[in-house]
C-alpha cells in the first residue's frame, strides 16, 4: 500500500518552485549506425580477448547439450539396458571430465568477457571525459553539469552489461537454442514438436513481462533521481532554506517525492514476483506435455525412455536461453538511448576551435589589441559592440561599468573562452584565432571574485598554479600576497586538507590563496576579475603592496566596482552596455566629469552616507 504523505498540503502551488527535469529517454529503437560505432570500442580487443571467449563459451554450452543425450540415449538406453557396467563407469567418468572441462572453460569465458566489458567501458569513459573537458564553455554555459555527469557515469554504466555479458550471452544463447532444438527434433520430431509448439508464446509473454518490469524499475529510478536531486539541493542550499524558514516546504516535497518513491517501489517488487513464477508455470507446461505425450509415445514404441530423460532435462534448459534473449533485446534498446546521449557529446565540437597550422605565441609579451570586436553569447543579445582598445605591455588597465556591461566578457576574449563574432583580438600582433589556445592560456592567469579550490591540501591548491613548483616557491607566493598569515594559523599549515570548494575558508581567504595560485603560475598577462570583492579593506591595502609585485613586469586587467583599487591604473575603460564610453587615467578622467566622475562620486556618496 502506497503510503501518505505527513503533511498533505491544501495546495501544491508553493511546491512548484521544486523542479527537476527528467529528460532522458530510457530506450531508443534499435539503430545499426549506432551499434557499429559502439562495436569499435570493443575492436582493439577483438583478436585477443574475444576468440577465447568465444572458445570457451562453445565448450561449456557443448558441455551442455552432450550430457543428456548421453544420459538418456546412452546410459540409459544402452548402458544400463543392457547391464553394461563398464560402460556404465566410462560415463560416468567422461562426463565427470566434461562437467570439469566446462567448469574451466566458464571461469575463463566470465574472466575474459569482464576484461573485454571493463577495457571497453574504460576507455569510452576516458574518451567521453577528456573530450567534454576539451569542450568550450558555450557548451557549459547551456548544461548543468548533473545532466554531463549523469552521462559520464550512468549512461556508460549502462553499456557496461552489454559489453560484458551482453556479447557473448546472445552467442551462448543462439548457440544453446538452436542446439536444443536440432536435437529435440532428431530424437522425435514428434515431441519436439508437441513440447515447442508454446515456446513462441512463452518468449513473447515472457518479453513483454519483462519489458513491464523494467519499466517499472525504471519509474523507480526517476522517482530516486528526483530524491536525490533534491536532497542534494536541500543540503547544499540548508543554509539559504533555514534563513528563509523554507524547512515546512522542503519537508513537504521530500515527504511527496519519497511517497512516490515508496510506491513505486511497490508496484516494480509487485510485477517483478511475477517472473519466476512465470518461469515455472512454462516448464510445468513443458513437463505436463512431456510426461502426457510422451509416455503415450514410449507405449507406441515411438521413443525410447532414454529420448524420454534427454527430453526432461532439456525442456529445464532452454528457458533460461529464451527469457534472456528477451532481456538482451531490452537491453540493447536501453543501450541505444544512453549511447545516442554519450555520442551526441562525443559529436560536440569546441566553439573555440584550433587551426591546423596554428601558432605558438611563444614568449608572449603582452600586448592586447581589441579591433572592431563584436561578441554575443546567443544571437539575440549582443555583449560587447565594437570595441577598439589597447593593452601595452607591462601595464595595468582597468575596466569598469555597471553590472553586465560587459567587463567579463573583455577578460573572457582575452583568454580565448569564447572567439569574437566579428573583428579581432590580437596579443603581440598574432589573432588569437590564429594561435595554439594552449600557448595562450599558459602564459594568462585569472584571478575571480569566486575561486575554486579542489579538494586536498592549501599547498596541492597553490601548487596547482605551476605544477612542478617546490614546497618552497608555493610558500614563498603565500608569503608575497599575504595568504601564509592565516595559513599557518590553520591546524595542519599548509597540509590542512580542504574540502570540495574549500568551505572551511572564508571568502577572502580563497581570493588570497588564488593570487598565491596566479603568483606562482608567473603569467604574462593577469586578469583579476573582481579578485579583491571579498577581501576586507584592511587587508587589502596589506595586499596593496603585494598587489604591486604581482602585477609588476606583466599586462594586468583589472576588474573591479570597488573603485578605490584602480586608482593607479595606467588606463581605466569605463563601459557601459557592451560599448567603451570612455577611458584615460584616473586623473584624466576626473576632469571629464563624465561617467567615470559620477561613478566615483557615487561610491564617496555612499562612504559618507556610512
Ligand atoms: N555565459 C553567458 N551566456 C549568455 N549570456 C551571458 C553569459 N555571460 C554573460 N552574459 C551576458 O552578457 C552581458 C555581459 O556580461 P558580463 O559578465 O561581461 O558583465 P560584467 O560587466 O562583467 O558584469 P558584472 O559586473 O556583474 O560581473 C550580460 O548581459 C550578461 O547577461
Amino acid at each position: 500500500m502506497a503510503r501518505k504523505p505527513k503533511h498533505v498540503p491544501e495546495t501544491t502551488k508553493h511546491l512548484d518552485r521544486f523542479k527537476y527535469t527528467q529528460d532522458q529517454a530510457i530506450e531508443k529503437p534499435f539503430n545499426w549506425a549506432q551499434m557499429t560505432r559502439l562495436l569499435r570500442y570493443v575492436k582493439p580487443y577483438w583478436k585477443k580477448l574475444l576468440p577465447i571467449s568465444i572458445i570457451a563459451m562453445l565448450i561449456a554450452t557443448i558441455v551442455r547439450l552432450i550430457v543428456p543425450i548421453l544420459i538418456g540415449r546412452v546410459a540409459i538406453d544402452v548402458a544400463i539396458a543392457d547391464g553394461n557396467t563398464n560402460l556404465l563407469i566410462q560415463l560416468v567418468v567422461g562426463i565427470a571430465i566434461m562437467y570439469l572441462l566446462s567448469y574451466i572453460a566458464n571461469m575463463l569465458r566470465i574472466k575474459y568477457v569482464n576484461i573485454l566489458g571493463q577495457n571497453v567501458i574504460y576507455d569510452l569513459r576516458e574518451h567521453l571525459f577528456s573530450h567534454v573537458q576539451k569542450l568550450s564553455h558555450k557548451f557549459f554555459d547551456n548544461r548543468s553539469a548533473g545532466s554531463i555527469l549523469v552521462r559520464i557515469m550512468n549512461d556508460i554504466n549502462s553499456l557496461q552489461e552489454l559489453f560484458t555479458n551482453g556479447i557473448i550471452n546472445l552467442l551462448m544463447d543462439i548457440v544453446m537454442l538452436t542446439g536444443i532444438i536440432v536435437i529435440l527434433f532428431a530424437l522425435s520430431p514428434k515431441l519436439a514438436l508437441a513440447i515447442l509448439v508454446i515456446m513462441p508464446l512463452m518468449f513473447y509473454i515472457s518479453t513483454k513481462l519483462r519489458r513491464n518490469i523494467r519499466r517499472s524499475w525504471q519509474d523507480v529510478r526517476i522517482q530516486q533521481s528526483k530524491l536525490n536531486s533534491h536532497l542534494n539541493e536541500s543540503l547544499q542550499g540548508v543554509r539559504i532554506t533555514q534563513s528563509f524558514s523554507q524547512e515546512r516546504e522542503n519537508s513537504e516535497y521530500f515527504d511527496g517525492v519519497n511517497s512516490e518513491n515508496f510506491e513505486a517501489w511497490n508496484v516494480a517488487t509487485r510485477k517483478s514476483a511475477m517472473f519466476r513464477p512465470f518461469v515455472e508455470m512454462s516448464n510445468a507446461i513443458g513437463t505436463v506435455i512431456l510426461v502426457a505425450y510422451g509416455a503415450f509415445l514410449i507405449l507406441q514404441g515411438d521413443i525410447t525412455s532414454g529420448t524420454f530423460v534427454t527430453f526432461a532435462f532439456f525442456i529445464g534448459m532452454f528457458w533460461e536461453p529464451i527469457s534472456r534473449l528477451g532481456q538482451m533485446y531490452n537491453q540493447l534498446l536501453m543501450a541505444m538511448a544512453a549511447s545516442e546521449r554519450i555520442f551526441e557529446f562525443l559529436d560536440e565540437k569546441p566553439n573555440v576551435k584550433e587551426l591546423e597550422n596554428a601558432k605558438e605565441i611563444k614568449d608572449m609579451k603582452g600586448n592586447i589589441k581589441f579591433d572592431n570586436v563584436q561578441f554575443a553569447y546567443d544571437e539575440k543579445r549582443i555583449a560587447l559592440h565594437d570595441i577598439n582598445l589597447e593593452m601595452k605591455q607591462g601595464e595595468t588597465v582597468a575596466l569598469v561599468g555597471h553590472t553586465g556591461s560587459g567587463k567579463s566578457t573583455i577578460a573572457n576574449l582575452i583568454s580565448r573562452f569564447y572567439d569574437p563574432t566579428k573583428g579581432s583580438v590580437k596579443i603581440d600582433g598574432v589573432d588569437l584565432k590564429d594561435a595554439t589556445i594552449d600557448s595562450v592560456r599558459q602564459q594568462i592567469s585569472v584571478v575571480l571574485q569566486d575561486t575554486f579550490i579542489f579538494s586536498g591540501t592549501i599547498m596541492e591548491n597553490i601548487r596547482f598554479g605551476r605544477p612542478d613548483a617546490s614546497d618552497e616557491e608555493v610558500i614563498e607566493a603565500a608569503k608575497v600576497v599575504g595568504a601564509d598569515e592565516f595559513i599557518q594559523r590553520l591546524n595542519s599549515g599548509y597540509e590542512t586538507e580542504v574540502e570540495e570548494r574549500g568551505s572551511i575558508l572564508s571568502a577572502g581567504e580563497r581570493q588570497l590563496l588564488s593570487f598565491a595560485r596566479a603568483l606562482l603560475a608567473d603569467p604574462r598577462i593577469l586578469i583579476l576579475d573582481e579578485a579583491t570583492a571579498s577581501i576586507d579593506t584592511e587587508t587589502e591595502m596589506k595586499i596593496q603592496e603585494a598587489l604591486g609585485l604581482l602585477l609588476e613586469g606583466r599586462t594586468a586587467i583589472i576588474i573591479a566596482h570597488r573603485l578605490s583599487t584602480i586608482r593607479e591604473a595606467d588606463t581605466i575603460y569605463v563601459l557601459e552596455n557592451g560599448r567603451i564610453l570612455e577611458y584615460g587615467s584616473h586623473s584624466e578622467l576626473m576632469e571629464k566629469k563624465g561617467e567615470y566622475f559620477e561613478l566615483v562620486k557615487a561610491q564617496f556618496q555612499m562612504l559618507d552616507a556610512i
